[in-house]
């Protein structure tokens, strides 16, 4: 029997509250793509963690071809060629790619060498990228690039994947397989943490579960269907969000021509914006990230001023409001960047429902901070969001990704909002939680809404929109219904296809 690359055997590690990995066993064999796949919290963050030296385990073994493995630190973990591509990116805008690539390198080579060995990589394994052009100015796919050939410098031997297609458009996927295909097929090994059962059935050899932290089955993706896996995930059968049919009200956010620069360097601005939703209407917004979403998020919450008639709520011109006024007023917003924008990262669950709820909660008095109140709508959106967590004093850092959307998304919808601006509201969530969101955006609309859904998940743009726009280089092209709308329309209009210009008259 061959040995296998890396064998994993009773792996544990408890935090405070909760055993994020109990007894958790598993095989990876060369040259195989092995998913891991589990609930938000469920471990799988945890598991890589310890396998790359980040995290400690209690107790439990790994052994790398048959040899105790313990990696103290992520640089020994290297030197016995594990290499991770995490879910957030850690490069320097103002860096071109070969100066942040040797960043990260314990001795990097001359400028010049390193230059040409990154672009011999990215020839071979498919993946284009100029050495000396400024991140900055990069796409999310091709940064993601500089993280991959950053570990394939390392000549690793096996390549661990975060969540690494939520920021991708589907032809940036299609790239990103072939190569993992073609590394897998050299004899890589690669372990991939996906909530995309559909790539996972397409990408992956094998499949682990796994379920409050311990190991629930296994699989063969080409073999199982999604809901299988997904009922594997999570122990019971899985509900489609219902959409209903709704009537819509009067206009309750309206914006013409709205024209903004953005206060990042490397962001877009955004030219011309026009839109308008109604009561009980879900505006899904698409394109690839960086076309001015997070501008647009920006100014519709009030981070970024506007002219004051540029944005109208309920007929009230508020463009000049920052966000305190605006959410008094009903205007409510959860940003995409969840660790530092959306929640502070070292502040309690409390402390970060203070944050956006303070005003329509109530939660201060004569300027004291009723805490009692606030633990309470903590916990309220805890309970009715199903954030796994100890409870509303632990700080937002310690939920792990998928939860803590779903705490930030909770917070502003049970505040009911008279319009609600979300971007990526699902990013890292995985399906029933995912579901569990859309019902809730659905819901809220259904009770008279007005929402805007900023998405690069075109199906979940199909699943919850009435209306849909796209957005390209911070022009967005007239809302139209979803009904009828291909997938070759969207994909034009997420281009820039003509006609955006005309479409607004
Ligand atoms: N540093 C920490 N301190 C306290 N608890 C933690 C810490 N890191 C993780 N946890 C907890 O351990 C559990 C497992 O988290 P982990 O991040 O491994 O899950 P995950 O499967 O990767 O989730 P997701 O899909 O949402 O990223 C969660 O309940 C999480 O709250």
């Amino acid at each position: 029997m061959t040995v296998p690359l890396l064998s994993i055997d009773g792996l544990t590690k408890a935090y405070p509250g909760v055993v994020a990995n109990d007894h958790v066993s598993l095989e990876i064999q060369e040259g195989e793509v092995h998913a891991l796949l589990g609930e938000n919290g469920a471990g799988k963050s945890t598991l890589v963690k310890m396998i790359y030296g980040l995290v400690k385990p209690d107790s439990g073994q790994m052994r790398l071809r048959g040899r105790p493995f313990a990696p103290p630190e992520p640089r020994a973990a290297r030197a016995d060629g594990i290499a991770m591509v995490f879910q957030h990116f850690s490069l320097f805008d103002a860096l071109n790619v070969a100066e942040n690539i040797a960043l990260g390198m314990e001795d990097p080579p001359p400028m010049r060498d390193l230059a040409s060995r990154i672009r011999a990589v990215s020839e071979t394994y498919g993946l284009p990228l100029d050495p000396f052009r400024t991140v900055g100015d990069l796409s999310a796919g091709e940064r993601q690039r500089v993280e991959i050939i950053r570990c394939l410098l390392q000549d690793p031997k096996l390549l661990i994947m975060d969540e690494p297609t939520s920021v991708l458009t589907p032809q940036e996927v299609r790239i990103l397989f072939e190569t993992l295909r073609k590394l897998r097929d050299e004899g890589t090994s690669i372990l991939y943490i996906s909530h995309k059962l559909e790539e996972i059935r397409a990408l992956c050899d094998h499949a682990t579960i796994l379920r409050l932290g311990k190991n629930v089955g296994e699989c063969v993706p080409s073999e199982t269907t999604a809901a299988e896996m997904a009922e594997m995930m999570v122990g019971s059968a899985l509900q489609a969000p219902e959409r209903g049919r709704r009537a819509f009200g009067e206009i309750a956010l309206d914006v013409t021509g709205l024209s903004v620069a953005s206060p990042s360097a490397f962001g877009t601005p955004l030219r011309n914006v026009h839109l308008a939703v109604r009561k009980g209407e879900v505006l899904g917004i698409g394109g690839v990230a960086g076309n001015g979403q997070d501008e647009l998020l920006a100014v519709l919450s009030g981070e970024l001023p506007a002219e004051p008639d540029a944005i109208r709520l309920n007929g009230v011109a508020v463009g000049h409001l920052g966000p305190t006024e605006r959410r008094r007023l009903g205007l409510l917003a959860a940003p995409e960047e969840r660790l530092g924008h959306a929640a502070a990262p070292d502040m309690s669950l409390t402390e970060n429902a203070l944050l956006t709820g303070s005003v329509r909660e109530n939660l201060e008095r004569n300027g004291f901070i009723r805490w009692d109140a606030a633990r309470a709508f903590a916990q309220r959106i805890i309970e009715a969001f199903d954030v796994r967590t100890p409870g509303p004093d632990n700080a937002a850092r310690s939920l792990s990704g998928g939860n803590l959307q779903k705490f930030v998304i909770g917070r502003e919808v049970l505040q009911n909002p008279e319009v609600l601006v979300v971007n990526q509201p699902t990013w890292g969530v995985d399906a029933s939680a995912a579901a569990a969101i859309r019902q809730a955006i659905l819901d809220l609309a259904a009770g008279g809404a007005a929402v805007v859904c900023i998405s690069q998940d075109l199906d979940e743009l199909m699943e919850i929109s009435d209306t849909f726009a796209a957005l390209n280089e911070g022009r967005l092209s007239a809302p139209r219904p979803v009904e009828g709308l291909t997938v070759e329309e969207i994909g034009l209009l997420m281009g820039g296809a003509h006609g955006m210009e005309v479409a607004h008259v």
